[in-house]
């Protein structure tokens, strides 16, 4: 302690801390913390002043604790904190410090089109990949180990934006719908896999009653799934879905470090476990067919299997894959190939069925492209067969569109994370700087090594890009009159398929399975809420991160339209 003396602190003080140094401690972090936050604070007061430069510093979010930042204000709410401070800077981008690292975020859509047209070599995805597959899907650092293989299976998924698959997929998930919509519900004694996980009951009118986010997600994923993979990957493993789900529910926890911690983490881990067995299993199998072996009892017919898939199998084997590596990657596809268009449908099929004037308008200009069979052939279970012509719904269609474009916008949130290789400036446009009340637009320099965020979530929700966020209106997406311009539906300024080098590659499909899943059962069925009353209410929506889960599920009565 002699250093102290040579100071000369008053007696009172050195005799304070030589007698207890916790509160000695305790005082220092005090400091430390509001000197952190005193600094802080000037610096975004010094940038906030910067109203006329060209090239503006970013606007630094002020925060107490070094080295940790912002972290516990976004642990908190990460889309509520996120737009607060975009509102309190007035700025197209701000920055936060989190943890190590410094992270600009991104709130405008002039900008955000700079981010999507830039090359990998200067803003790329793949650390935040390795990250997200480590501790999300427990690849144990495969991804990175392995890179070249895991880049190659990487480059097989561009199989999916050709029209070849497309169309194949397309083709069969309408032929599949068709079939199988009028058993959504069917009735005691020959319940369907979904119909289980939907919790149905029957009643005596022959309606039914539904747990409707889990019947709607396990009969979109029982038809995908079964288009994609063959249909022996569910009959061999019974409990995919659930699996599917519970990983679902709890993938939140595993990405936040809570996973070991909490009932809905370990049930992530535990059902990741039985995904990753079942697709070693499926792997395996059509891995020996294209080696002219016995696939082995239980996958003796693998002939429905999808082309995209078939070409993963190859790759993964010519590249000499890990088993960790391929089992790992094969469930993130899995799960990236449900969680988002399951979801949206449900959300869809809510909020049309909550407006009984929009479900009657697009009852009316589905009539002529989704109609029950004009041969009076049936369905499953001689249930009545529909017949779709996805031609004609997806371009005649721009109610329905639309209305899945408005799901995404409400439903959806979710980062979108790049790491900036090389420094990039980003410049607002003229019209956005006017749109946030800027005298003119500016511009800002991101520096190598940090990273760079789109606030997808946020941006749907601003009112300034999308006027009346809280309200449902699919108009918004619908251009031109039908007289002097034809109609279009545009997505604008939505970005839910993210952008540039990593945009969705399941894009094509997406749309179109979306458009004949929710349309199906908009011709097929009528809902309203099991308990008789009058008014469907939209259950609250769970926590952010790509497309959201219902906090409860929501029980409703499906009457049959057609018998
Ligand atoms: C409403 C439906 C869907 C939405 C909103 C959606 C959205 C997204 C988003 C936001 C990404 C990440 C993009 C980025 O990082 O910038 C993505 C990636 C991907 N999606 Fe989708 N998706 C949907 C459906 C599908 C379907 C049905 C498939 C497959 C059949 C699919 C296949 C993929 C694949 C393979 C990737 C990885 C792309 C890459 O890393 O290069 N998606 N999707």
């Amino acid at each position: 302690m002699g250093f102290l003396h040579s100071y000369h602190l008053p007696p009172a003080i050195i005799h304070l801390i030589t007698t207890s140094p916790t509160l000695t401690i305790l005082t220092t972090l005090l400091a430390i913390t509001l000197l952190t936050r005193a600094l802080t604070e000037l610096q975004r007061r010094h940038a906030l002043t910067q109203t006329d430069l060209p090239l503006k510093t970013p606007i630094r979010i002020p925060y107490w604790i070094p080295f940790v930042g912002s972290a516990i204000s976004f642990a908190r709410d990460v889309e509520g904190t996120l737009a607060k401070d975009r509102d309190s800077s007035g700025d197209g981008l701000i920055s936060y410090r989190l943890g190590p690292s410094t992270y600009y975020v991104i709130n405008m859509p002039s900008l955000v089109r700079q981010v999507f047209a830039q090359k990998a070599a200067v803003l790329s995805k793949e650390k935040i990949l390795y990250w997200f597959m480590r501790v999300a899907f427990g690849d144990g650092n495969a991804a990175r180990t392995e890179h070249a293989a895991f880049h190659e299976s990487h480059k097989a998924l561009n199989l999916m934006l050709k029209d070849d698959f497309v169309t194949e997929a397309t083709g069969k998930t309408a032929r599949a719908v068709e079939l199988k919509s009028g058993s959504l519900v069917t009735s005691k004694g020959s319940e369907q896999a979904w119909e289980k996980a939907g919790g149905v009951t029957y009643n005596e009118d022959g309606s039914a009653d539904a747990n409707f986010y889990g019947l709607v997600v396990n009969y979109v994923g029982q038809v995908v799934i079964d288009m994609l993979y063959g249909e022996a990957l569910i009959k061999n493993n019974p409990e995919l879905q659930k699996d599917l789900w519970d990983f679902d529910e709890g993938v939140h926890h595993l990405v936040s470090s809570l996973g070991a911690f909490t009932a809905a983490g370990r049930r992530a881990k535990e059902a990741r476990r039985a995904l990753v067995m079942a697709m070693d299993g499926w792997h395996a199998a059509v891995a020996a067919v294209q080696r002219g072996q016995d696939p082995g009892p239980e996958y003796q017919d693998l002939d429905d299997v999808s082309e995209v898939m078939r070409l993963r199998v190859k790759t993964w084997v010519d590249s000499k894959a890990s088993t960790k590596l391929q089992t790992t990657n094969d469930v993130s596809v899995l799960w990236g190939v449900n969680v988002n268009s399951n979801k949206n449908i449900f959300w869809m099929l809510m909020q049309i069925y909550a407006q009984r004037e929009l479900l009657s308008d697009i009852r009316k200009e589905l009539a002529a492209y989704v109609k029950t069979s004009s041969t009076g052939e049936c369905g499953a279970n001689g249930l009545p067969k529909l017949d779709i012509d996805v031609d004609g719904l997806c371009k005649y269609c721009p109610l329905i569109k639309a209305s899945f474009y408005e799901t995404m916008r409400m439903n959806m949130s979710g980062l979108g994370i790049r790491q900036v290789n090389k420094d990039l400036v980003v410049t607002e446009s003229a019209e956005d700087a006017a749109m946030f009340g800027k005298k003119k637009p500016q511009s800002y320099r991101i520096p190598a090594g940090s990273s760079l965020v789109l606030a997808n979530g946020t941006m749907q929700q601003d009112p300034r890009i999308f006027e009346e966020p809280e309200k449902f209106r699919p108009g918004r997406f619908i251009e031109g009159d039908g007289k002097d311009e034809p109609v279009r539906v545009v997505m604008k300024n939505l970005h839910t398929f993210g952008g540039g080098l990593y945009k969705c590659k399941g894009r094509y499909f997406a749309e179109k399975e979306v458009l004949i899943f929710a349309a199906s059962i908009l011709m097929m069925w009528d809902l309203r809420p099991a308990d008789g009353s009058d008014v469907l209410e939209i259950p609250a929506m769970g926590l952010a991160g790509a497309s959201r889960s219902p906090v409860a599920d929501v029980r409703v009565r499906l009457t049959r339209r057609y018998s």
